[in-house]
């Protein structure tokens, strides 16, 4: 009869594995008492269910009948969360084969638990430093496990299980790996943690182990066969254990870069991986962003971008001439779009034109008034021409004076155009010209004023009214577009567009969607790269995940949550976008200087410009879709059960 309650308490605890519906029933009614300050040995033969008894008692299982009674409280309806809680902050696990985290070095391997405490970072690293000084690894803490004994590993194991200070230590088979000496130094720190008034409970085949303890429970056939006490227990502890959060997004952060850098040559090459399809995208952007730049310089180098020519937009090709008038009803609507300074009268004239200078004759097939869209800057020799003028292209004046065709500047010629008259009767036009200026070729170039066409005309009675007009926009070059936008919206009773953009204008803007497309297609091939890139990481996570089974079940016995589980594998994948990111835009970088240099040199313009926004946007994709693709593997992560895990080979 108890007359009083125990700190631990097992009551009926029955646990069967079953296999294809056969049940193989281990543990069959076990009632079991421990107190704060005993050293319990569990022995029994192997395959007697030992194991599973710890797992019950620590936490790590929680599918089995009866009941586990921590402090008069039941474990049994803890939820996942609570259970965690319990592993972090009451139970202390030591292991067979020490179950230390590799990539980890002793001092951090310790830290892991430290850092679910709510100590403060200063504190858990002073209690890190004292526990492995109690423990005798004062001249080790740098060291990774691979680089220590069998016992020191266990000393490490044994740090770290008391860094929450917990009030129950489990020890399964802790001296199973170790030899004598190395068996009497453990033993002598767990009867230590015994003395500090702590539950220690171990699992052992060893007498020697059993009879350094104060109290020997014997398991058979799913039952308890003996309990017998061989010492006087120790006095109960009056520490309190620390209180516990799960690791934090930090510490998983720090954690997954300490795995990276431990197998930091794979890693690289996972990182240079994924940078490749980041790079191409980034170099794709800045080419595109230079070529368009380019071709619009050029073009923009021979017209003024801020003078639109517009036509009505005559697409039924109806002949009636007096359809293709910019009457004055048309310039007005266009006078009173914003931005527009001002709209000025032009006229084609086509076809039937011909010049003559002395016995030298130039037929003209395309001929335009001057307006604003011509640069001054393409005139190449003297000015653009003023009333009673003309301006020729290179290609005409080399027709009238092929050796100097610049020597016509300020000479005669005489412009001869056929037309017709009121009456439909055709008529010869004819006037003396002076050359103004040469320009660079361009069909447009061949230029005179609308007032010296409309005079011609008018010398044979024909009146002519503007077949284009020009219209001037105030200001930024950004002005243009919602111009040309607003004057392609005029709809006729037809609904279709009224007007019509002409000229280097209107090509710019078809040009430039074209480029736009054109770069957008090639990013998206180059997307292609990220896909793979993508899959390259989900492969890789899926590996490391397989690989760190063994760890991910450590982290879950001393007290990790699912969702911490979780976080280290997102925060492996953030970092590899961020790494594959950072070096991608460093390549990308490298390379504009490179091809900037060289264009520098041919075309006198920078072919490559990466903007800050494709920067943003690079480094913006590639962590997004590495976390993208860790959300398989790191759900695949958490749902491992923490008991496979440990065991895990
Ligand atoms: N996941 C499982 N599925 C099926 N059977 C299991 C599973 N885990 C353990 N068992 C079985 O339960 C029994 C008890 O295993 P347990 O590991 O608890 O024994 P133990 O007393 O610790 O043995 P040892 O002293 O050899 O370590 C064994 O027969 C084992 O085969």
């Amino acid at each position: 009869m108890e007359d009083h309650m125990s700190y631990l308490e097992l009551h009926n605890i029955k646990k069967s594995y079953y296999l294809e519906n056969e049940e193989f029933p281990v543990l069959t009614g076990i009632d079991l008492s421990f107190d704060q300050g005993e050293f319990v040995s569990i022995v029994g033969e192997s395959g007697g269910g030992k194991t599973t008894l710890m797992n019950i008692i620590g936490g790590l299982d929680s599918n089995y009948s009866g009941d586990v009674v921590l402090n008069g409280k039941s474990l049994r309806h803890d939820t996942a969360k609570q259970l965690d809680a319990y592993r972090r902050q009451t139970i202390g696990f030591i292991f067979q084969n020490f179950d230390l985290i590799s990539h980890l070095t002793v001092f951090n391997n310790v830290m892991v638990s430290l850092q679910m405490t709510k100590l403060s970072h200063k504190q858990q690293e002073a209690r890190a430093r004292q526990l492995l000084e109690q423990v005798g690894l004062k001249d080790h803490m740098r060291k990774y496990p691979n680089q220590l004994s069998g016992g020191q590993k266990q000393r490490v194991a044994i740090a770290r299980a008391l860094a929450s200070d917990p009030e129950i230590i489990i020890a399964d088979e802790p001296t199973g790996a170790l030899d004598s000496q190395n068996t009497q130094e453990i033993l002598a720190l767990l009867d230590e943690i015994a003395k500090d008034g702590k539950l220690v409970i171990t699992v052992t085949h060893s007498e020697t182990v059993a009879n350094h303890g104060t109290r020997i429970v014997r398991l058979a056939d799913g039952k308890i066969s003996e309990d017998k006490s061989i010492k006087q227990g120790y006095e109960k502890s009056q520490a309190n254990e620390l209180s516990t959060h799960t690791l934090r997004f930090g510490a998983t952060l720090k954690m997954a870069l300490e795995n990276m850098r431990y197998n930091l040559k794979r890693n690289l090459l996972i990182v240079f991986g994924a940078a490749i399809g980041i790079f191409s995208v980034i170099v794709m952007l800045g080419l595109g962003n230079g070529v368009q730049g380019y071709i619009n310089h050029e073009i923009y180098s021979q017209v003024n971008p801020n003078a639109v020519q517009v036509t009505q937009n005559v697409s039924d090709s109806s002949q009636d001439p007096s359809k293709i008038v910019m009457k004055t009803k048309d310039q007005n609507r266009l006078k009173d779009i914003k931005n527009v300074k001002h709209v000025q009268d032009g006229y084609f004239v086509q076809g039937g034109t011909q010049l003559r200078m002395g016995r030298k004759n130039a037929s003209i097939s395309f001929m335009q008034t001057y307006n604003p869209t011509m640069l001054t800057k393409s005139i190449t020799k003297g000015h653009a021409p003023k009333n009673g003028e003309i301006m020729l292209t290179k290609e005409y004046a080399q027709k009238l004076n092929k050796k100097h065709p610049y020597s016509l500047v300020g000479k005669k010629v005489t412009f001869y155009q056929n037309a017709l008259n009121k009456q439909k009767h055709p008529v010869m036009l004819s006037k003396t010209l002076k050359v103004s200026g040469i320009a660079k070729a361009n069909t447009g170039a061949t230029s005179v004023t609308y007032d010296t066409i409309k005079s011609i005309y008018k010398s044979k009675g024909i009146k002519i009214q503007p077949t284009f007009v020009t219209v001037v926009i105030k200001g930024d070059v950004k002005n243009v577009k919602p111009v040309q936008n607003k004057i392609k919206s005029f709809k006729n009773d037809k609904k279709k567009a009224t007007y019509q953009i002409t000229g280097v204008g209107g090509m710019v803007d078809t040009l430039n969607t074209y480029i736009t497309l054109a770069v957008n297609v090639l990013a998206t091939i180059a997307g292609i790269s990220l896909l793979v890139s993508a899959i390259m990481i989900i492969v890789v996570l899926y590996i490391s995940v397989s690989e760190r089974t063994k760890e991910i079940g450590i982290l879950r016995a001393l007290g990790s949550s699912k969702g911490s589980i979780r976080n280290l594998f997102f925060s492996e994948a953030f970092f590899i976008g961020l790494f594959s990111s950072a070096l991608a835009i460093g390549l990308a970088e490298l390379l504009q200087v490179v091809a900037n240099n060289i264009a520098q040199r041919g075309i006198n313009y920078s072919i490559m410009q990466i903007t800050p926004g494709n920067i943003i946007f690079g480094f913006v994709v590639a962590i997004f879709i590495s976390l993208l693709a860790a959300l398989a593997p790191a759900a695949s992560a958490a749902r491992l059960d923490p008991i496979e895990s440990l065991s895990y080979e």
